[in-house]
């Protein structure tokens, strides 16, 4: 059987996936339900609309949302639905993603997106954060966050610098 999807990963293209997509391993690996679409507030702002005001019916606990340059879309997202958004600043071409971040950071006071950091590291962190929003109802989630911690945390201390002078 199909399990409910319970997070919804957004983009504005489809040139934003390969950054995205490291949001979408990391709920996989944690054995979490995702649809993954192509939705954009500046091109297709119908169905950005459309796909915000029915998220949470449709059984949605998170979005998570990346956007490149002028990234209105996670943004515009929160401001139509009061599901956790978390934003994603993609890397753009002219400005590396700090046009980006700073679109999606600077929310003005009553809709917020939880912003994450540039490129892969952003939306693997993203997957990661709407792992720990699912674990608080749901006591095995946790307990994988937990060892994934912990397994973290062994490779970090069997790490050897070679090469020392
Ligand atoms: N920032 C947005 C939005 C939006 O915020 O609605 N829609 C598309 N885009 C961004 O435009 C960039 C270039 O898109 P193309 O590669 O399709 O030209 C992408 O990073 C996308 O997220």
């Amino acid at each position: 059987m199909n399990k409910q999807p319970l997070v919804a990963i957004i983009m504005g293209s489809d040139s934003d996936w390969p950054i995205m997509k490291a949001a979408a391993q990391m709920l996989a690996d944690f054995d979490i339900a995702y649809t993954a679409d192509v939705v954009s507030a500046h091109r297709t702002p119908d169905l950005m609309f459309s796909f915000a005001e029915t998220a949470a019916q449709k059984g949605y606990q998170v979005i998570i949302a990346g956007a490149g340059g002028a990234a209105h879309l996670p943004g515009m997202v929160a401001a139509k639905t009061t599901l956790p958004v978390l934003g994603v600043p993609v890397p753009s071409k002219h400005l590396q993603g700090q046009d980006s971040l700073l679109s999606i950071v600077q929310m003005p006071k009553g809709i917020p997106v939880a912003t994450f950091a540039i490129g892969e590291a952003g939306a693997a962190n993203a997957g990661l954060f709407a792992a720990s929003i699912l674990a608080n109802h749901d006591a095995a989630l946790a307990g994988k966050l937990a060892e994934f911690r912990t397994k973290q945390a062994a490779k970090v201390h069997a790490m050897e610098l070679s090469d020392k002078p």
